[in-house]
């Protein structure tokens, strides 16, 4: 058992910034939960579209109430021209975050939100529309292939699935898309999120704080940490050199990218979840190097320094199974924590303060203003 994590200091670590009804990180008994219902029990059973639903909607969809939520997905899942355009002039070497933030940023364009009203509407048309955002570029500056982006997929994860590969996914792999989906959707006020909600708190349009927050998930110690940990595992190709080489890194004093948590302190429930998925894709695959070098790393942090993968450490070779390009990683996530964004948004929306903290002034004292010619 690791010590209690200190809540205090730099960061803004321990300090309540705002209430949510949305999630609890961290508490005792299931660790993660998103409106009063354990991760893991969403994860086992749900499907994507009903936890985008629960977290939009306030509570889990009845049957019909699913049917037509997914089948108004489906309908807006095309984009107009004029963002296909702005993709194709997009560089291959970009990095599709920022093609996600651009995708983002341009459709709040050409469909603006007019007024809060039609908040819902808004997210649910990005939620529809962002996996055709990556994959319409991706495929168009990778392969030169202008691709549909509409698929009969019933689901946005085997639909993100179709547009990427250009057919039809395995039923595994579209519970293994399902299951990432949900463990990925919301988390209280991480970085991206209260980005998002310092953004709402100005009265912002949603288009704004969507844009904000993935600029912010893209950084290496938030949802980037995928992309890291698959650079980082694809070095080794050995369990023992990964013993080696992560011993040498925590030597170094190196980060090791899938590790540690601000809040939790012993485990990320999304973990174990993520792992056994990962494990099966291994199975599948007829994995011997990936895996067992990811569980070769994982044994050492622990016994180093007592950190424990992140939801995003076995993410990482999950989704290499799957065949999905290792720059795609942290868009997926924005796929699904677009829920928990626009969630939050609309939480702040109907309570709001502006977000104004003070800071604690450490320059120099007060002094005279010195006229350029005198300096
Ligand atoms: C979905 C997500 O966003 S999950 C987070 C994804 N991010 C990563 O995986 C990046 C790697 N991890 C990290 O950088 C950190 O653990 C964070 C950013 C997640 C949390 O940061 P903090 O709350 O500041 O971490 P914490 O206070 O627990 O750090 C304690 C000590 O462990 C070290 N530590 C924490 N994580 C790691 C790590 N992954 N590798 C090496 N050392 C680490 C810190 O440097 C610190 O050492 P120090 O006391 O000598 O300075
Ligand atoms: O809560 C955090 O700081 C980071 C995280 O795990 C998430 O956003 O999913």
């Amino acid at each position: 058992m690791a010590e209690a994590k200190v809540l205090s200091g730099a960061g803004l670590r321990g300090q309540v910034a705002g209430q949510t009804a949305l999630s609890t990180v961290g508490q005792a008994g299931a660790g993660l939960t998103y409106r009063g219902y354990d991760v893991r029990e969403l994860a086992a059973d749900a499907q994507f579209e009903e936890v985008a639903y629960l977290l939009l909607y306030g509570e889990l969809p009845t049957q019909a109430e699913l049917a037509a939520y997914s089948n108004k997905l489906s309908k807006l899942r095309d984009l107009p021209q004029a963002l296909k355009e702005v993709l194709e002039r997009i560089p291959a070497d970009a990095h599709p975050m920022d093609v996600m933030r651009t995708g983002c940023s341009f459709l709040g364009n050409i469909e603006p939100e007019k007024d809060f009203s039609v908040q819902r509407d808004v997210t649910d048309r990005l939620l529809a529309a962002f996996p055709a955002i990556m994959c319409y570029w991706y495929r168009f500056s990778h392969d030169g292939q202008r691709i549909d982006c509409v698929t009969d997929e019933p689901s946005i994860g085997g639909h993100f699935l179709h547009l990427l590969h250009g057919k039809k996914p395995s039923e595994l792999h579209v519970k293994v898309m399902n299951v990432s989906l949900i463990l990925y959707a919301e988390h209280e006020f991480n970085a991206s999120t209260f980005t998002a909600r310092v953004c709402a708190s100005t009265l912002s349009d949603l288009y704004s704080c969507v844009t904000a927050a993935i600029g912010s998930l893209r950084g290496p110690l938030h949802g980037g940490a995928n992309e890291a940990a698959m650079e980082m595992i694809e070095r080794f190709s050995s369990a023992q050199e990964a013993v080696e080489g992560t011993l040498g890194m925590l030597a170094r004093k190196d980060k090791i990218m899938g590790f540690g948590h601000a809040i939790y302190k012993d485990s990320d429930p999304r973990n174990e979840v993520i792992k056994g998925w990962s494990k099966k894709l291994a199975d599948e695959v007829g994995d011997t190097v990936l895996f067992p070098v990811s569980e070769a790393i994982d044994k050492t942090m622990w016994e180093q320094k007592k950190l424990f993968p992140n939801a995003d450490f076995y993410h990482a070779s999950a989704y290499h199974f799957m065949g999905i390009p290792t720059k795609l990683f942290t868009p997926i996530f924005v796929c699904s924590r677009l829920t928990g964004w626009a969630a939050h948004v609309f939480e702040q929306r109907a309570n709001n303060r502006i977000i104004r903290p003070s800071a604690e002034y450490t320059g120099v004292e007060q002094r005279k203003f010195v006229p350029i010619e005198r300096r």
